[in-house]
């Protein structure tokens, strides 16, 4: 019998060859979509017809009451996410994706739109294919004047977010599933029209994102251009004013390509799935994924956790001991508020984002000494050990949000309230893939049943 290291190494060598045989060809974004398809409908439809009727869970009444938690009931094709081990894209943990997909060039953080390029297929793009699909997303990058001019009329005081959420669903004056579906388009074709309103919407995304940064913090500044040979990450940094800080711009890769999917129960990506069943378009259907990414106990925690980090830091003075953290993560958990980016609906370890964003910042002198990140890596030393002893959560661990916004706060993009505007750039990347399989695999409109407690009781008591 196989020793259990010699078991892992054959694992090992068999998914290195494996992604070895995902390398894509040379092919277009389009024809490798095209050449995907066919196979997974396939699948489906054998999966269907031979499985159809095979249980999969059963349905308790905490599942029903507890936020549909644990319940195996939605198709994702681009992304697992394990308890323990977190998330894999098709396949590829975080660091495989590290190895494999292609950087910017003079760069080492994945690109966006490789990552893109990988949800969307299942293969790991070239370089030349990501230097494709960057100047793909660069030409349909600009905003038409009338959703420039609908963000610049926003008040300052809206909350980035929902400036986003709206921006994003005024764009559907262009969509091009919209009008097919006027023009009585047969369901073969949904998911062509699908995939080019979500090229478009990802590659508008930057400048809406840029634009929102400039009317809230920088009134009156000037906006550069899109720059073609960038990639979409180098354009949104120019945008945003930091394109001349290189770490900055690679973390935001890294972040934005980390950040863009995580399976499909999470609340914004499954909002996408739900309102694009209903064959709404994708930007109306991203905009709603927005508003639910806007909320504390999602995407806007990265927001919380900042203004909670910097609260304690003004708290706790300059000599911050762990003791002292202690004291006042009890303070925050007695006075009945959540601890900010720890806890989560699935992940039972420290979540290998958080880890990811934590090497990147021990790569560089400068983070490696940042208070505000030294602050961020004591409260993780602590936080564990309080909410276990608290005993509510699950999960006594950090998620993503636990440092994400720290790196940004450190190169001074300390605009908290921004910060899950960077995060609905990232989740387009994931919801919007789904929508052109969720379209191309045909699935239904999506319409679970619900009970009142009097149908419950009743069903319970029933003999
Ligand atoms: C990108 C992302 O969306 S990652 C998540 C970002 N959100 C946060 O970081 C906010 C803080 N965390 C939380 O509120 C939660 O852990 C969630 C929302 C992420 C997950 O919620 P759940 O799956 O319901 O967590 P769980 O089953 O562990 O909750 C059990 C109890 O522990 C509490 N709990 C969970 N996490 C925390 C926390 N970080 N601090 C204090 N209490 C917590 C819950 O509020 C709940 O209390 P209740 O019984 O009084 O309602
Ligand atoms: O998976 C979840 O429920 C929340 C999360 O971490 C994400 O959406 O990135």
């Amino acid at each position: 019998m196989l020793s259990r290291a010699a078991l892992s190494r054959q694992a090992g060598l068999r998914r290195s060859s494996a992604i070895a045989q995902r390398f894509a060809s040379t092919k277009s974004l389009r024809d490798t979509l095209k050449e995907a398809i066919p196979i997974k409908q396939e699948q489906l439809k054998k999966l269907k017809a031979e499985h159809g009727n095979t249980v999969v869970g059963d349905v308790k009444v905490d599942n029903i009451i507890g936020g549909m938690r644990g319940l195996k009931a939605m198709l994702w094709e681009a992304s697992v996410l394990d308890p323990i081990e977190g998330i894999r894209f098709h396949g590829l943990s975080i660091p495989d994706c590290q190895k494999v997909l292609p950087a910017a060039p003079g760069g080492k953080e994945i690109l966006p739109e490789s990552m893109l390029w990988l949800l969307l297929t299942g293969q790991v793009p070239t370089a030349e294919q990501t230097r494709e699909l960057s100047r793909e997303l660069a030409e349909k990058g600009q905003l038409p004047k009338f959703v420039e001019d609908l963000v610049d009329s926003f008040p300052k005081t809206l909350h980035p977010m929902t400036q986003l959420g709206m921006g994003v669903a005024a764009l559907n004056h262009d969509s091009s599933f919209q009008a097919a579906y006027e023009k009585g388009m047969k369901k073969p074709e949904y998911w062509t029209h699908t995939l080019e309103d979500c090229i478009n919407l990802i590659a508008q995304l930057p400048a809406l994102a840029a634009r929102i940064y400039r009317n809230v913090y920088n009134p009156g500044t000037p906006l550069p251009g899109i720059n073609k040979d960038l990639d979409l990450v180098g354009n949104y940094s120019n945008m945003l004013g930091y394109g001349a800080n290189e770490s900055l711009t690679e973390y935001l890769r890294l972040y934005i390509a980390l950040h863009g999917d995580h399976e499909g129960g999470n609340a914004s990506a499954h909002t996408a799935h739900l309102v694009n069943s209903t064959l709404s378009d994708p930007y109306l259907s991203y905009s709603a994924a927005l508003f639910a990414l806007a909320g504390p106990l999602h995407g806007l925690a990265n927001q919380e956790v900042l203004r909670w980090q910097i609260a304690m830091q003004k708290e706790l003075g300059t000599d911050i001991t762990h003791e002292k953290i202690k004291e006042y993560l009890w303070k925050t958990l007695k006075s009945g508020q959540v601890v900010p980016g720890y806890g989560h609906g699935v992940l039972r370890n420290p979540d290998p984002r958080f880890i990811a964003l934590q090497e990147f910042c021990d790569s560089r002198p400068e983070l490696k000494s940042s208070p505000i990140i030294e602050l961020v890596n004591k409260t993780f030393q602590v936080a564990p050990d309080v909410l276990k002893e608290h005993g509510k959560t699950k999960n006594p661990y950090p998620n993503v949000d636990a440092t994400s916004g720290c790196v940004l706060y450190h190169y001074g993009l300390t605009e908290f309230k921004y910060y899950t505007v960077i995060f609905g750039v990232s989740r387009a990347l994931g919801a919007l893939t789904q929508l052109v399989w969720a379209r191309a695999l045909g699935l239904p409109l999506e319409r679970p049943k619900s009970m009142s407690m009097d149908a419950l009781e009743a069903f319970i008591k029933k003999p």
